[in-house]
């Protein structure tokens, strides 16, 4: 696990979209993990202005999400879908017959993560996988306690993530309390991970995830076991880790 510090939130978002383009250059048909919530959303902003630049194109780009509220339709301001639309597949030029979430709102949850797990086996493994960190540890919707070798499932969301995502809803009543989620051991079938966490609310997650067990109980370590982690961290989030814990400080 490679664990890099950038100055500030701008630089992290753009060390995450350099991340990305490197990887979509170096294949024909590349396949991207994406993510939610606050963090990466200058990952995205940054995408979308290296795209108008003519730096970058979607075009040959197949992407997974991680995860999707249960309960909530895709034009809800708050599914994950409307999030992805919002903030990136609206505004670059990727085929968004090619851009998959796992499907929120269906009659069969059961069958819909099945389905997930078919439709991601047809093509490539993920090259790059994106995530941010919830500060019990959850990657992607997995809570504490999920075991490492789920797959696409069904989730109950903790308090403390429905009471942390919140802040996007009218009230904590309005949280969905399940979602589908990309399991452990599908995340960990990713080629390349790179986990951005940003801000102070962070830092004790960080702290866990570096100097922690390897445990259920933070789902993140697991990333420990994978060959190929570049954790990206903004100075609050790193602010509790020792100098020896880091791989490199960029200006
Ligand atoms: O980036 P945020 O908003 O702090 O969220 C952290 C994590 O929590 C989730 O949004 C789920 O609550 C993840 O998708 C995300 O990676």
């Amino acid at each position: 696990m490679k664990v890099i510090v950038c100055q500030n939130y701008q630089h992290l978002s753009d060390y995450a979209k350099d991340k990305v383009i490197e990887v979509i250059n170096s294949k024909e048909k590349p396949v991207l993990g994406l993510a939610t919530g606050s963090t990466p959303e200058g990952m995205y902003q940054a995408l979308i202005e290296a795209y108008k630049d003519n730096k970058v194109s979607f075009k040959n780009v197949t992407t997974f999400n991680l995860d999707e509220y249960i309960g909530l339709k895709k034009e809800d301001p708050n599914s994950y879908q409307h999030f992805m639309d919002e903030h990136f597949f609206n505004h670059v030029d990727i085929d968004q017959s090619e851009t998959y979430l796992p499907p929120g709102n269906t009659s069969d949850h059961q069958q819909a993560c099945l389905d997930y797990e078919k439709n991601m086996h047809q093509h490539d493994d993920i090259d790059l996988q994106v995530l941010g960190v919830g500060i019990n540890g959850h990657i992607g919707f997995n809570e504490p306690g999920t075991d490492f070798d789920t797959r696409t499932h069904v989730i109950e969301l903790d308090a403390s993530t429905r009471e942390a995502n919140a802040r996007f809803f009218d009230s904590l009543d309005e949280v969905p309390t399940h979602a589908i989620t990309m399991g452990i051991a599908t995340i960990m079938e990713s080629k390349q991970i790179i986990l951005m966490a940003s801000g102070d609310s962070k830092k004790e997650a960080v702290k866990r995830l570096m100097e922690g067990d390897i445990t259920p109980d933070f789902p993140a370590s697991v990333l420990h076991r994978h060959p190929h982690v570049t954790v990206v961290l903004d100075r609050e989030a790193a602010s509790l880790l020792t100098d020896d814990q880091i791989d490199h400080v960029l200006d």
